[in-house]
């Protein structure tokens, strides 16, 4: 059996991974896809310059406060006044509504008197002028999103900006679940047989991987008989795109993971790697449909999902498989590793990141407090409370 590698040379083998190919989608059902190609604006934003408070337009220069001046129009979003603004003058504009030629300011209403078609304004309406000018947001065929960018609910609000009706988008990975172990029941069924447990990971890789744009085609879950799981291995590679097994990954006698896809020719690109937790976990391709190994500890499972399922998922999508560490200060000491790369289950509080005290890789209550992981090098020290680290959101 191969030695394990590091985990940069893991994560860079799931990032030489291909996309799956684009398809073209209305915008308005391209929540949490990922764009295929960049994102040009058909037109500058704004069109022309608005006024982005209630008020009245006026030429600045020419307006006193006190002097009234006459109303000559109305401008509102959607139905914009046309004309030309002059001294003594004054339009009434409405907020998103364009600022009419000539006008170089508004002044809010709450400064105004209105008197039928005359308008007055008290001295304190101050130096705002309360204009957006055109193309301030973006700037016509301005790459408003470059491909690669994920279509997040904050993001969707700018693509529609550029309006356009439709977009390309990488296509949905179709991914199958498979459950591996002789002791697993559906939750809520395991106390009734003696020896079973409840079948956790399967939930939680099930939402990790919808929450990062695929589709689960199928969920299934299968005892440790190696014909059985050999001929459910391949009706799940040719529903998806990439399975997901859990379980059977160690090297138990009963550990049929790996050897179920064997008979589908199953092409190695690593069957171990040197990390704590997750060392089992390995990766591989038959023909068409790409296979990812998890170890059958709960934690361990779900922090190698977050490792290379994750940047799996975005890279099949056209995105991009790197992570996004942040540096964060630690709120407590932090072990010594060993001779693995660690990732320490973390909890934030105000002053920083707190090492859970329970890292057992087959403890599921951890994970309720976990939402980091900390990154320790193989052999790295026990560092002090206070020290930077490089964590990753869990
Ligand atoms: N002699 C050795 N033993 C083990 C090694 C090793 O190198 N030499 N590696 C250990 C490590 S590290 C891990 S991680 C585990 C992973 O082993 P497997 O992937 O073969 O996992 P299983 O044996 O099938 O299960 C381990 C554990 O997790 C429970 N489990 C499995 N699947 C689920 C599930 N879907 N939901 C909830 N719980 C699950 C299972 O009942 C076991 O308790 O191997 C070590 N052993
Ligand atoms: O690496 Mo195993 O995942 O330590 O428990």
């Amino acid at each position: 059996m191969a030695a394990p590698i590091s985990f940069d040379a893991a994560l860079a083998l799931i990032g030489e991974v291909a996309p799956l190919g684009c398809e073209t989608v209305p915008l308005a059902d391209a929540a949490g896809r990922t764009l295929a190609a960049d994102l040009i604006a058909r037109g500058q934003a704004p069109r022309s310059a608005v006024s982005t408070m209630d008020g009245y337009a006026v030429v600045d220069a020419a307006t006193e406060p006190g002097e009234w001046l006459e109303v000559i129009g109305e401008s509102r979003a959607g139905a914009w006044w046309r004309g030309t603004v002059g001294p003594g003058q004054a339009v009434r504009v409405f907020t998103g509504a364009g600022v009419p030629e000539g006008a170089t300011r508004v002044i809010i209403q709450e400064h105004a008197e209105r008197d039928g078609a005359r308008v007055r304004f008290t001295p304190a309406y101050g130096p705002a002028t309360y204009i957006r000018a055109a193309g301030s947001d973006f700037a016509a065929e301005a790459m408003v999103l470059p491909a690669g960018t994920r279509l997040t609910p904050r993001i969707l609000v700018a693509a529609g900006a550029a309006d356009r009706a439709e977009v390309t988008v990488g296509r949905i990975p179709r991914v199958a679940i498979l459950a591996t172990g002789d002791e697993l029941a559906a939750p809520g069924e395991a106390h009734a047989w003696p020896d079973a447990i409840p079948e956790t990971i399967g939930l939680g890789v099930a939402a990790l991987a919808q929450s990062a744009g695929a589709e689960i085609v199928v969920r299934a879950i299968c005892p440790d008989d190696l014909a059985r799981l050999t001929a459910l291995a391949g009706e799940l590679l040719e529903r998806s795109n990439l399975v997901v097994v859990t379980g059977g990954a160690s090297v138990g006698e009963r550990d049929f993971a790996k050897a179920s896809f064997a008979a589908h020719a199953l092409a190695l690109a690593f069957e171990k790697v040197a990390i704590k937790p997750g060392r089992p976990v390995w990766f591989g391709r038959c023909a068409d449909a790409l296979v990812l190994g998890l170890p059958g500890n709960p934690t361990s499972a779900l922090v190698t999902a977050a490792l290379f399922l994750r940047p799996l998922l975005a890279r099949l999508q056209g995105g991009d498989a790197a992570h996004q560490w942040r540096t964060l200060p630690l709120a407590a000491s932090l072990p010594a590793a060993d001779e693995r790369e660690t990732f320490v289950r973390a909890r934030w509080d105000d002053a920083g990141l707190v090492p859970l005290g329970n890292q057992d890789s087959g403890a599921q209550s951890p994970l309720t407090q976990a939402d980091w992981l900390i990154r320790c090098p193989a052999h790295q020290p026990a560092l002090a409370a206070r020290t930077m680290v490089s964590a990753l959101a869990f």
